[in-house]
């Protein structure tokens, strides 16, 4: 053995170590790993352990006893089946699948449900990957806690009935366009037309007006009713969890990216209006007229004047940028456009299906405007409103827009004495089943506003998770529910519209929220005064 005392290795380095002579056998194994015989051992292995974290994420809940290999139900999720998840729900109050890398946790009882929404120590809304890339991860949605409470304080001066009253004007506007749209298109076609991406075009156009009022150019309107959906899709519960050229995603973000520099125009403009004097007339400029006082407010104090308590902002906010300002109108479309949409299919649907329950919405539509069908309207009309209440109520109720709302479990949940939420997974209340439940709402499949007049439905306030509950129910509920009324009273004293029911009228689609499958083939026609 040669020992070299001048380099820096050990004299056994250099040693020459003698291979035993190879057994036969250990020489055939060598020979036959090669790279496919590896990478078929390390596939195996892969699937042994994506199935062995599944089954040991599942301890103590229901869900399939495999799962297809990485992907889980990806294929069958693209397009998601109504009855799958009635499946899941009837299979018991937790269950799971398993997506890709995601663990889902399904509640379906009402009471599980509401203890997910209430524990905001334990989860928050997840929404889908995709919705941070496309609403942007500073997003106000996205915050957490006490960060949010105190945000979303900041808002609630929107939504006031002051401030919604405001608002009727601009949505009246888009109506009486709309409905004459309406007639005009039903003309033209000469035979039934589905309506569900004509009403979504309207919704968005009346959220529009009501968000930015005429800060936003007509044309733009038009380009964002269209391309919304592709927003939608970027977003659905599964998706691609990457940003692929040419994928759903892509074209979500690139029509995100469109919405979001739109909306930071029109907040430039309505700065230089309301800084000008200019009157509120749109979500925008109240906001910006709130910012702008408490500016003035901080400035005099600032300066030592004495300020009565009275002149003092009901909430004092601080200047938001353009670029803050569109990404909060954005999360309002975004919360409200398909959601509206469902409930205004479903609703035009209903009314034309009950024709017995439209000549009573459009009996009180004409008895509270005097007979005048004119008559604009005003929050005290909506207000004085009961059938018509009612009738919207029980489509929310009998087809809820939102049949589930998902959320990130963002530490370990224990959530029932046998099972414990992982921190990471997606935990989703579902809201379908407690606005069936047979014990709240009897018959619960039948279509009966009746229960909302002389029934009990009012007091089922815990099953009324409709709009969510928690500290991220929706803002917009109220001026939803108006809204809806507003529009259908309003069809029904202007328009006659027949319903043509095709064998998939009663089956649900699902596309973030939920459609008639047929997307309701509708005619309509003037009606004369
Ligand atoms: C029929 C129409 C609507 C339905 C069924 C609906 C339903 C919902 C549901 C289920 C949630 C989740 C609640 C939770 O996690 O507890 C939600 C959140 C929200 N909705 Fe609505 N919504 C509707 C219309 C609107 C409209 C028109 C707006 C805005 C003007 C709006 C703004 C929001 C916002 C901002 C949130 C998130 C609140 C937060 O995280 O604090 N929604 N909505």
């Amino acid at each position: 053995m040669e020992v070299n005392n001048t380099a820096f290795v050990s004299p056994l380095a250099n040693a020459q170590y003698e291979l035993p002579p190879s057994s036969g056998f250990v020489d055939r194994i060598a020979q036959q790993v090669n790279f496919w015989t590896l990478s078929l051992t390390l596939l195996l292995l892969a699937i042994t352990y994506d199935q062995w974290s599944y089954k040991l994420q599942k301890h103590g809940i229901v869900g399939p006893a495999w799962k297809m290999p990485f992907i889980g139900p990806f294929l069958e999720s693209v397009r998601p089946d109504f009855r799958k998840y009635q499946a899941k729900w009837a299979s018991g109050e937790l269950s799971c699948v398993s997506v890709f890398h995601k663990f889902v946790i399904i509640a379906s009882s009402r009471d599980m449900a509401r203890k997910i929404f209430n524990s905001p120590a334990y989860v928050k809304p997840c929404v889908v990957d995709a919705a941070y890339k496309l609403l942007r991860p500073t997003n106000w949605v996205f915050l957490d806690g006490k960060e949010h409470v105190d945000y979303r304080k900041g808002l609630n001066g929107l939504f006031t009935r002051q401030a919604l009253e405001i608002y009727l004007p601009g949505q009246e506007e888009v109506y009486d366009k709309y409905f004459k749209e309406f007639v005009r298109v039903s003309k033209e076609e000469g035979k039934p037309k589905a309506f569900m991406p004509i009403f979504r075009e309207l919704m968005c156009a009346v959220s529009c007006r009501t968000f930015v009022g005429h800060y936003m150019p007509e044309k733009v309107v038009t380009k964002i009713a269209h391309e919304y959906y592709l927003i939608t899709a970027a977003l659905e519960l599964v998706n691609f969890p990457i940003i692929l050229p040419f994928t759903k995603s892509w074209y979500g973000k690139k029509a995100a990216d469109m919405v979001l520099d739109e909306f930071a125009k029109c907040s430039a403009k309505a700065k230089v209006r309301m800084a000008a004097g200019g009157d509120v007339t749109c979500i925008m400029d109240a906001w910006i007229k709130q910012m702008q006082d408490s500016a003035k407010y901080r400035e005099r104090i600032a300066k030592g004047e004495e300020v009565d308590a009275s002149e003092k902002p009901p909430q004092l906010l601080r200047d938001f940028t353009d670029w803050e300002i569109s990404q909060t109108i954005f999360t309002f479309l975004f919360a409200s456009q398909d959601a509206t949409s469902s409930a205004c299919t479903w609703l035009f649907q209903l009314m034309a299906d009950r024709p017995e329950w439209l000549a009573k919405v459009r009996e009180e539509n004409l008895r509270l405007r005097d007979g005048d069908r004119n008559v604009r309207f005003s929050m005290d009309l909506l207000e004085s409103m009961t059938a018509t209440r009612a009738v919207v109520k029980e489509t929310l109720r009998y087809r809820p827009p939102v049949i589930l709302v998902p959320y990130l479990v963002k530490k370990d949940y224990p959530i029932t004495p046998n099972f414990t939420a992982k921190k990471g997974q997606m935990i989703i209340p579902s809201v379908w089943p407690a606005t069936h439940d047979p014990e709240a709402y009897p018959d619960p499949d039948s279509f009966d506003p009746e229960r909302w007049i002389s029934g009990t439905a009012e007091q089922q306030v815990k099953n009324w998770l409709v709009f969510g509950t928690g500290p991220h129910y929706c803002l917009g509920q109220t001026y939803a529910q108006l809204n809806l009324m507003a529009m259908i009273g309003k069809a029904s004293i202007f328009l006659d519209w027949e319903h043509f029911p095709t064998e998939k009228s009663e089956d649900i689609e699902v596309f973030a929220t939920i459609f008639p499958q047929d997307h309701c083939e509708l005619v309509f026609t003037d009606r004369p005064e």
